[in-house]
């Protein structure tokens, strides 16, 4: 049984989830303690909860301690990870719908469904478009592309947009097993390609998706970046309204995104999406602040070592290397003056 501070470092969800994932592709049973202790309020909230269960169901778990509010849990593996078909519903464990965020629970069960034999096809149901979290357009046009640069062949479709606080979006994802992870070398990003951004409105008028698109793109060019700008407005179970942008460079891919909210312009939303990328833009690294932590496990369970360097060293990227290293999967540096992160592999 290994032990988990769950209140260590960043003190949020990401250490559940990394555990989650660890415990399932190595069968080592564990107990963590002080869930979400750093929060304001403590705990498993909807997300996790679903990530849990999902975590357990996927290799035939058993779980002590899964409930909303609980801050222990204990999930002891069962016999390896089965691939399959799911369904996982955050609203299954919040009555009244969660705009828990679903890209949180797929990415639990990502890359313990990749390495298992056989391949797996989920529905999520929940959030899709969350902030402080990735967006499904992140895990499309980000995280899965850059993930396949490593070996993991997995694809989303989003089904229906989910926006806080109703959520009651719906994203189906396909991974196929078996897969070989190699490392990411990845220290200079090369030239900026293009940026490409997609405006978005549910339940809203057509003007709001339109004028964050202008505005972006306004911006974008002023800075001398070439742009390719997508309006939409679509149908969902309630108003939501965000604009989402991945700058993409030679050899890396990055994403930002605002959300639109009461009382904030169309034009203020992308103007808060554009300065993420413009700034991350004059940092010169490959690596989005984010994406950074997200790369670490892929990068962990590899048969080669990687080395990749990040815009911003975040208590995020170090809580999870912290979590990673409980399990003994190789050496993980963090240099913050240069902004590398090394893992050395030994599994070759
Ligand atoms: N704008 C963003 N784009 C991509 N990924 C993001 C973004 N914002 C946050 N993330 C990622 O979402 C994850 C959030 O982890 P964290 O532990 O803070 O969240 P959580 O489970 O929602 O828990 P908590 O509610 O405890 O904060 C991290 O992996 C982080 O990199």
């Amino acid at each position: 049984m290994i032990d988990i501070d769950g209140s260590y470092g960043e003190g949020g969800g990401q250490v559940l989830r990394t555990s989650l994932s660890l415990a399932a592709i190595t069968g080592e049973p564990i107990r963590i303690a002080g869930i979400r202790a750093g929060r304001r309020k403590p705990g498993l909230a909807a997300q996790h909860l679903t990530a849990v269960r999902a975590a357990a169901r996927i290799c035939h778990g058993e779980l002590q301690g899964d409930a909303l509010g609980s801050t222990m849990l204990e999930f002891i593996p069962g016999g390896g990870v089965k691939a399959g078909n799911y369904i996982f519903d955050v609203s299954e464990v919040q009555q009244g719908g969660s705009a828990g965020a679903i890209t949180l629970v797929l990415q639990t069960i990502l890359l313990p469904l990749a390495l298992a034999d056989g391949d797996s096809h989920i529905t999520l149901r929940g959030g899709t478009h969350v902030i402080f979290s990735p967006t499904v357009t992140y895990i499309e046009r980000v995280y899965l592309p850059m993930l396949c640069r490593m070996g993991i062949k997995a694809q989303v479709k989003l089904g229906a947009w989910g926006w806080y606080p109703r959520g009651g979006g719906e994203v189906n994802l396909q991974v196929k097993g078996g897969c070989q992870l190699c490392g990411l070398n990845l220290l200079e990003r090369g030239e900026l390609k293009r940026v490409q951004g997609l405006a978005v409105a549910t339940e809203l008028p057509a003007h709001i998706p339109q004028r964050m698109a202008n505005r972006a793109e306004n911006l974008l060019r002023t800075a001398g970046l070439r742009v390719s700008m997508q309006a939409l407005r679509e149908k969902g179970v309630a108003p939501g309204a965000g604009i989402f942008l991945t700058a993409e460079y030679c050899n890396s891919l990055t994403g930002f995104g605002g959300f639109g909210r009461l009382r904030l312009s169309s034009e203020k939303v992308a103007e808060i999406a554009c300065g993420q990328l413009l700034q991350f833009h004059e940092t010169g690294a490959p690596v989005d602040e984010h994406l950074a932590d997200q790369l670490l496990l892929p990068a962990a369970l590899a048969s080669e070592s990687s080395q990749y360097r990040v815009a911003e060293v975040s208590t995020h990227l170090t809580t999870n290397a912290a979590v990673i290293e409980k399990f003994g999967l190789g050496k993980i540096t963090v240099n913050q003056a240069e902004r590398v992160v090394a893992i050395a592999s030994d599994k070759t």
